[in-house]
């Protein structure tokens, strides 16, 4: 996955406020990479235009070899239900639906074959094969997040997207998410991108890159918590 000079706008005229300016990111294969910076940086503005949710100003962003900012409605929900597999701080499953379910549901909603040993095999890597006739009530969040990433591996993706992943979780399921996300990378031989707040779950990550007022501001690779939590305040008190 890669962006190139990626700038986005909002409003116009004298109101115009630049979000993102000159945005630059590479995502090879194996590769962890996590997204910091204070409230109102452009970290969603970001993720929303990977996701093809907003269309930027100039630039380009290419998944899979394809510029997608040039892609029709049909082509930008393709993307978003089979190629790009994306994990929110709330978990989104469907609560009517069994794990098993909640799991296929972008093969069924692609109209795709519903592999179930593919299933089977996903929810054992993400250890919930014990629940997969559950409801998602009957589990507890760490689990119900550990669906959710199974669910945004089922369609075999070229990018995983993780939103604040640990947001809604304790200490202990963070990290037995975060572990999760960390293995999925390099046993899987995904790519995965991750926004948060928390250093700690920064820490995990390959490299740390820093965003405030919409610009890049540097990147810190294999740091603890503790110095990416130093390089946080000192991005968030530049003018
Ligand atoms: N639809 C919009 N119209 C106008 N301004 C917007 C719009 N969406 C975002 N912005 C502005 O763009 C800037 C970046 O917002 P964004 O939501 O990407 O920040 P963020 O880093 O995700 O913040 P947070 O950590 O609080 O979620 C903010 O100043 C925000 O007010």
């Amino acid at each position: 996955m890669t962006v190139r000079g990626l700038s986005k706008s909002f409003g116009s005229g004298p109101g115009r406020f630049w979000a993102l300016t000159d945005i630059d990111l590479s995502l090879t294969p194996r590769t962890f990479t996590a997204i910091m910076g204070p409230s109102g940086s452009g970290k969603t503005t970001l993720l929303n235009c990977l996701l093809g949710l907003d269309k930027p100003d100039t630039g380009s962003v290419s998944i899979g070899g394809q510029n997608i900012t040039r892609l029709d409605e049909a082509g930008l929900a393709e993307l978003r239900r089979s190629r790009v597999g994306v994990v929110f701080q709330s978990y989104n499953l469907i609560p009517s639906l069994t794990v098993a379910d909640n799991i296929s549901l972008p093969l069924r909603l692609a109209g795709r074959r519903i592999d179930g040993r593919r299933v089977r095999e996903l929810a054992e890597i993400v250890g919930v094969a014990a629940t997969l006739q559950r409801r998602p009530s009957q589990l507890s969040g760490g689990q119900q997040q550990r669906v959710a990433f199974a669910r945004a591996l089922i369609t075999d993706p070229e990018l995983i997207v993780a939103d604040e992943p640990t947001g809604a979780l304790d200490t202990a399921s963070s990290d037995v998410v975060l572990g999760l996300l960390r293995s999925i990378v390099s046993d899987l031989d995904q790519r995965a991108l991750l926004v948060t707040h928390d250093p700690r779950a920064a820490a995990v990550a390959d490299r740390v890159l820093f965003l405030s007022d919409g610009r890049w501001q540097g990147e810190l690779r294999g740091a603890t918590a503790g110095q990416i939590s130093a390089a946080l305040t000192d991005v968030g008190r530049r003018p």
